[in-house]
């Protein structure tokens, strides 16, 4: 489409979301400044309420900036979002449960229209992509949790965005599930080079994850340090035990401490 495909997946400067509520302002984003670049891992990681999620709605077109600039794929989130730039994975798997697995995943490609025999295509193969080849009939409820994640992160797949927006999908999880979607998560990210945005509260999620670790304080929601990660892309799950790892954790709690109120 364009010869000049931008480098910059999501551009923030001085980025500004102030809520209008009955007790006053919320000042949820303030003067947030981020780029990230095509290829990228980057989480977000901050306390209840430092506006983790706001972010990645604006990114989204969910929510409107009130002052600054924000661009995603070089354009406005508006027609970003127009475009299909991004899938957006729930906190909640956010499955129909009177639709089997295949019929969750294919709803997008319903909306867009995508043809019968191409929807199939594309189910089988982010299905295979997350490893729940064969489940395609199921309903969610007939699959654990962690499964049930999978199928959503198969969703935001199936129609090609090079961007997933990633707002908590472990979080519900016991620590062995998520320890093997975390691990399956980085192998995706490297068989399809997606940019990926990812919030968590966990800060061995985040340094496992990442090649950038965006750390916010709240009140107002602003980013406290970005920190580019020196760990290798090939992460086998004992990396969490090495030093560079350890550095890199003690430096994102850190950047929490500093930024919380309580402490
Ligand atoms: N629609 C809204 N109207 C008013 N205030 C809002 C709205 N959405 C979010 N907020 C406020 O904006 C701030 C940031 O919220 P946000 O959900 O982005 O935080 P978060 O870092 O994602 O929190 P959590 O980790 O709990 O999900 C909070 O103080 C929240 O109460």
């Amino acid at each position: 489409m364009n010869d000049k495909a931008p480098l910059s997946v999501v551009s923030a400067k001085d980025l500004c979301l102030t809520f209008t509520t009955n007790d006053g302002p919320v000042h949820a984003l303030k003067d947030v400044n981020l780029e990230v670049k095509k290829g990228d891992f980057v989480s977000f990681i901050g306390p209840s309420g430092c506006g983790k999620t706001t972010f990645l709605r604006v990114i989204a077109d969910l929510e409107k900036k009130t002052a600054g600039e924000i661009t995603v794929n070089g354009t406005t989130p508006e027609n970003a979002r127009l475009d299909r730039a991004y899938g957006y994975v729930f906190q909640a798997a956010a499955l129909y449960p009177w639709r089997t697995i295949e019929k969750n995943v294919a709803l997008p490609l319903e909306i867009m229209g995508y043809t019968k025999a191409d929807q199939t295509r594309r189910i089988e193969r982010v299905l295979e992509l997350v490893d729940l080849a064969g489940f395609g009939k199921k309903f969610p409820w007939q699959l654990s949790g962690g499964m049930q994640q999978r199928a959503s992160i198969a969703r935001a797949l199936a129609f090609d965005a090079d961007l997933l927006l990633m707002d908590e999908p472990f979080g519900a999880l016991d620590e062995i599930v998520r320890d093997h979607l975390n691990e399956q998560l980085l192998k995706l990210w490297a068989a399809t080079n997606k940019t990926i945005c990812f919030v968590t509260h966990s800060i061995p999620e985040a340094v496992y994850l990442s090649t950038k670790i965006v750390v916010m304080s709240p009140r107002p929601g602003r980013v406290t340090d970005v920190i580019d990660s020196t760990l290798p892309k090939e992460r086998p799950l004992d990396i969490r035990e090495s030093p560079e790892f350890l550095k890199i954790a003690h430096r994102v709690r850190e950047g929490l401490r500093a930024g919380h109120s309580y402490e």
